[in-house]
C-alpha cells in the first residue's frame, strides 16, 4: 500500500543509508562468525552482546534521523490509509499510522519477520517452542483442533470442549443441580494468574447484566479478600459451583483458597464435593484431590498451554460458558484472528504490524512502557490480561542464545475515557516513556437504545471524542500510539483481541529471541516464600520453648536468631513476629505448656515489643 512518494518523506539521506549498511555488515559478519564457534562461548557472548547493541544502535540511528514524527495532515492521512489493517469479516481494523518506524526500519526488519514467521510455523506444527520446560506451545489449537500435530491431541482438544458445553448446559439447563436440588446460580472461581486474569477479563467484557450463574473470584491467598467473597454469597453459598482452576494443581495461593472455601462449606453444613470443579492437568495434586473426594466434575488443562494463554482451554471456556457467553464464537473470533496472522506480508499480517511497532518503540529492549487505553468500560480489565500475556511472556534475563538481556515491555492502564482524569496529564507532558495502544469500539449501545443528551451529540459521541482528541494531543506531543478498532465488544470480537496479542507476543519474542512460553522468575518467588514459612515454623519453636521454662525467659532477637541458626535472617524473624503479634497469634505449638503465655522480645536496646506466646 505504501507509495515511492512515502519513501521520500522517510528517506533519511544517502549517507546515512551508507552507514546503515555498514552496520548491518558489521552486524551480520559477527553474527556469522559466531554461530561457527560454539565453543567459544565468551567470544560468542561478547558478539552477540556487540549484534545485539548494533541492531539497536540501528534503531536509534533511524530513529535520530527521524527526528520529530510526521505532522502534515495530507501525509498523515496517506500514511494512515497506506497502512491501516482491516479484517473484514471481524470488522476489526488497526492503524500504526501514529507510530513513526520508517521504510529503512520495515526494510531492516522485513528479514527478521519473516523468521519469526517461521519460528511460529514451526510452533503451530508441533516443535519444542518452550526450549526450557521441553514443551511443544499448542494453544492455537485450542481453536483450530486440525492444526494440532496429531489425532491424540486433536481428540484431546475437541472432547474437552464438548464435555464443557455439554456440562454448562447440564448446569444451566438446571439438569445437574445441587444436593438440595436447586439450580446453581452463582460461580466462585479460585484460581490466580493465568487461571484467573482471563476468566476475570472475559466476564467483565462479555458476562449478560442477569447471567444464569454470576461470578466471582478468589485469586489471592488474602483471607480478609475470601472472607469478603464468601461474605458476599452468603447463603446462596449452597447455590454456588466451585470452579477450582490450576494448570500445576499445586499453587499455594490456590491450594489456600481451597481449603479456606471448604472450610466455609463445612461450617454451612454444606458437602464441598457436591459443588466442586477442578480444572487443572490430569493427575496434578488438585486432580487427584477432586477425583478421590469424588467432586461434580474435572476439566483437564494440558502442559503445553501456557497459564497466560488458556483462555481458550477450559480455563477460560467453562466459566464463561456458565455465563451464557457463547463460547464457539469467542473460539471462531480466535480462529479467524489465527488465520489472517499466518499471511508472511507483514503488512496484511496484524499480529506482525504490531511486534513491529513494539519493536520500533521500545528500541527492541522494551525502552518505553506500553500504556492500554481501551475507551469501553467492559474491558477494563484488557490491560490488566495483557500484563500477565505480555510481561510474563517477555520479561526474561537471558535470550535464547544464553546472553544477559533483560528484556520485556511493561504494560498499564485501565479504561478512556475515564484515565484522562488520571495520568493522561504525564502520557502528553511529562516524562516520554511510553507509547499508546488505544482500543476503540465503535458501536456506542445497542441498536434503538442510543438518545441525545444535547442537539446531535450522544454520551458515546463523547467517549469517541475523548479517544480521538487523546490520540491527537497526545501525537501533537511527539507521543505514539497503535488504535485497534472493534466494531462492538462481542464473543467474536474478545476472541479476536486474544488471539492477536498472543501472536504478537510469540513474534515479537522471536524478533529479541527470546522464549515467550516459561517463567522461570516466578518460580525464585515461589521458592523465597516458603524458606520464609520454615523460618517461621523455627522462629516458633523457639519461642515456644521459651515460653515453657519458668520463669518465662525473655529473649532478644538476636538470641531468637541465634537459636534458630539464621543469625542473617534476624530483619524475616523480626517481620515474622511482628505479623504474628498484629494478628494476636497465640505462639503455641505441639508440645506447648499450658495456656497461652507472655513473652518480652526485646528489639535492640530500647523498643520491647509484648507478645503473646
Ligand atoms: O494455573 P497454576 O498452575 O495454578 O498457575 C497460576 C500461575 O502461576 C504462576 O504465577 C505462573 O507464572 C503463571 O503463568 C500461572 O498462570
Amino acid at each position: 500500500m505504501a507509495s515511492s512518494s512515502l519513501s521520500s518523506i522517510y528517506s533519511p539521506s544517502s549517507s546515512f543509508k551508507s552507514e546503515l549498511k555498514s552496520l548491518h555488515k558489521i552486524t551480520s559478519s559477527h553474527l556469522g562468525s559466531s554461530t561457527h564457534s560454539p565453543n567459544n562461548s565468551k567470544s560468542r557472548f561478547t558478539v552477540h552482546a556487540v549484534a545485539r547493541e548494533v541492531s539497536n544502535d540501528v534503531v536509534h540511528k533511524l530513529k535520530k534521523e527521524n527526528v520529530g514524527l510526521e505532522k502534515n495532515p495530507n501525509a498523515l492521512w496517506k500514511r494512515y490509509v497506506d497502512w491501516l489493517y482491516q479484517h473484514k469479516e471481524l470488522g476489526l481494523y488497526l492503524d500504526v499510522s501514529r507510530v513513526g518506524f520508517s521504510d529503512e526500519f520495515i526494510e531492516e526488519m522485513e528479514p527478521r519477520l519473516q523468521k519469526a514467521f517461521k519460528d511460529m510455523q514451526e510452533l503451530e506444527k508441533g516443535a519444542i517452542a518452550n526450549p526450557d520446560e521441553r514443551r511443544m506451545v499448542g494453544h492455537y489449537w485450542l481453536r483450530s483442533p486440525h492444526l494440532a500435530p496429531n489425532s491424540f491431541l486433536r481428540l484431546q482438544i475437541e472432547n474437552t470442549l464438548e464435555a464443557v458445553c455439554h456440562f454448562a448446559n447440564d448446569v444451566v439447563s438446571g439438569k445437574i443441580k445441587t444436593p438440595s436440588g436447586s439450580r446453581f446460580t452463582q460461580i466462585l472461581s479460585v484460581g490466580i494468574g493465568g487461571s484467573a486474569l482471563g476468566p476475570q477479563f472475559v466476564a467483565e467484557a462479555l458476562a449478560p447484566d442477569n447471567p444464569p450463574l454470576k461470578i466471582r473470584f478468589i485469586d489471592n491467598t488474602d483471607p480478609a479478600g475470601i472472607d469478603h467473597q464468601i461474605a458476599q454469597l452468603g447463603p446462596e453459598l449452597a447455590t454456588t459451583l466451585v470452579i477450582v482452576i490450576s494448570k500445576s494443581g499445586g499453587t499455594p495461593e490456590t491450594r489456600n483458597g481451597l481449603l479456606e472455601v471448604q472450610k466455609a462449606f463445612r461450617e454451612a453444613g454444606l458437602i464441598f464435593s457436591k459443588q466442586g470443579v477442578a480444572i487443572t492437568q490430569e493427575n496434578s495434586l488438585l486432580d487427584n484431590t477432586a477425583r478421590i473426594e469424588g467432586w461434580l466434575a474435572r476439566f483437564p488443562m494440558f502442559d503445553w498451554v501456557g497459564g497466560r494463554t488458556s483462555e481458550m482451554s477450559a480455563v477460560g471456556l467453562l466459566p464463561a460458558a456458565l455465563q451464557g457467553i457463547d463460547i464457539r464464537e469467542m473460539l471462531a473470533g480466535a480462529a479467524s484472528m489465527d488465520e489472517a496472522n499466518r499471511t508472511t506480508v507483514v503488512r496484511d499480517n496484524p499480529a506482525a504490524l504490531l511486534a513491529m511497532c513494539w519493536y520500533w518503540a521500545t528500541d527492541g529492549v522494551g525502552s518505553k512502557d506500553m500504556v492500554v487505553l481501551p475507551y469501553k468500560d467492559s474491558l477494563l480489565l484488557f490491560s490488566r490480561y495483557l500484563q500477565q500475556l505480555v510481561m510474563e511472556s517477555l520479561g526474561k534475563e537471558f535470550d535464547l542464545d544464553g546472553n544477559r538481556v533483560n528484556q520485556g515491555i511493561s504494560v498499564y492502564g485501565n479504561k478512556g475515557s475515564t484515565d484522562q482524569h488520571a495520568y493522561i496529564q504525564q502520557l502528553r507532558e511529562g516524562v516520554h516513556n511510553f507509547f499508546a495502544t488505544f482500543i476503540e469500539v465503535l458501536r456506542d449501545r445497542p441498536p434503538g437504545h442510543d438518545w441525545e443528551l444535547e442537539p446531535g451529540v450522544t454520551c458515546g459521541d463523547y467517549l469517541f471524542g475523548m479517544l480521538q482528541g487523546t490520540r491527537s494531543a497526545l501525537y501533537s506531543n511527539d507521543r505514539e500510539s497503535i488504535t485497534v478498532t472493534v466494531q462492538e465488544v462481542t464473543p467474536r470480537s474478545v476472541g479476536a483481541l486474544v488471539a492477536l496479542y498472543e501472536r504478537a507476543v510469540g513474534l515479537y519474542a522471536s524478533l529479541v529471541n527470546i522464549n515467550a512460553y516459561h517463567q522461570p522468575g516466578v518460580e525464585a518467588g515461589k521458592k523465597a516464600a516458603g524458606e520464609v514459612l520454615a523460618l517461621q515454623k523455627r522462629v516458633l519453636q523457639v519461642l515456644n520453648e521459651a515460653s515453657c521454662k519458668e520463669p518465662v525467659e525473655p529473649l532478644t532477637l538476636d538470641e531468637i536468631a541465634h537459636r534458630c541458626h539464621c543469625e542473617d535472617d534476624i530483619e524475616m524473624i523480626y517481620k515474622i513476629i511482628a505479623h504474628m503479634a498484629a494478628n494476636d497469634r497465640a505462639l503455641i505449638a505441639e508440645g506447648s505448656c499450658g495456656s497461652p503465655r507472655s513473652i518480652k522480645v526485646y528489639l535492640g536496646e530500647c523498643n520491647v515489643d509484648e507478645l503473646y506466646v
